[in-house]
């Protein structure tokens, strides 16, 4: 399979069930698995680099005795396909996948004061506000099986108050994954990307089409999957990306997407 970072990291064999959101592509190919694996293969190189440097820095003994759950951040534009790369680390890692789209989703869903804003602000495309964005993920990455697993953050940070304010609160990365994708792919896949909501499993109208009518029948569409909403989106992302990207820079691992669009 894919995705073979390694890291000095303590990953428990074997973590309950997280309630962790659900992943946003389960089933997509957003990287073909080989082209990831050249990638990280090559990015493994690097970090394997950065990882002996800052193995001198901190002296083997404290390394070994301060070995700490991998922390990871994973940016890219709406659907350049953040959800495959969390299933594969994820797995890959143990980590707890917390996702800044679905926990506002979660909270749109129960009906509470800061989901009825929060849309008001998603329906837009535009960020929600920090105030509730930062105090939610804060205190989900609080949570003990975030601290005791490590966490694989996937929507945060958007802007450089968010990483500023996470910051503040003690949560740093180890590694910041960027997605790299044409904007004209994520645009046919945002659009075309509908749900089933009885297996939470992600299909393509036009590449990854539902095998079944009863599956067709019963596909929802994300409230802002649609083309007007998308390209504001894109237009908040692209706002914001190169702040955030400035901070990450020294962790940073890029993936760039260069197949075919039906690869979704
Ligand atoms: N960190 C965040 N800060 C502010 N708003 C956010 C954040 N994450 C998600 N949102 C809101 O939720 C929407 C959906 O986010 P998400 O599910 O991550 O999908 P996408 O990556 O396709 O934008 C965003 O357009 C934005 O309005």
């Amino acid at each position: 399979m894919a995705c073979l970072l390694n890291f000095p990291v303590a990953v428990p064999q074997a973590k309950p069930s997280t309630g962790k959101p659900p992943n946003l592509f389960p089933n997509s190919r957003a990287f073909s698995s080989l082209s990831l694996s050249l990638r990280l293969g090559h990015q493994k190189n690097l970090l394997g680099h950065r990882n002996r440097s800052l193995r001198k820095q901190m002296g083997a003994t404290a390394m070994a005795e301060e070995r700490q759950p991998l922390k990871i951040m994973i940016y890219g534009a709406p659907a350049s396909g953040k959800g495959t790369q969390c299933e594969l680390i994820t797995n890959k890692y143990n980590l707890v996948h917390i996702a800044a789209g679905d926990l506002l989703r979660s909270e749109i869903a129960a009906g509470t004061d800061n989901g009825k804003l929060a849309k008001e602000f998603m329906d837009k495309g535009q960020l929600v506000p920090d105030k509730i964005v930062v105090m939610m993920v804060k205190e989900r990455l609080m949570q003990p099986d975030s601290q005791q697993y490590g966490w694989l953050l996937d929507g945060y940070p958007r802007s450089l108050s968010q990483a500023t304010a996470l910051k503040e609160f003690g949560f740093e990365p180890d590694i910041f994954i960027l997605l790299e994708v044409p904007e004209e792919i994520l645009v046919e896949r945002v659009v075309g990307r509908r749900m089933d909501p009885v297996t939470g499993r992600i299909y393509h109208l036009k590449y990854s089409p539902p095998e079944t009518e009863e599956i067709a029948a019963r596909l929802t569409q994300r409230f802002d999957d649609t083309k007007e909403k998308v390209v504001l989106r894109l237009h908040t992302h692209h706002q914001n990306a190169e702040a955030v990207l400035t901070l990450y820079k020294d962790i940073t691992v890029k993936l760039l997407k260069n197949v075919q669009v039906n690869s979704i």
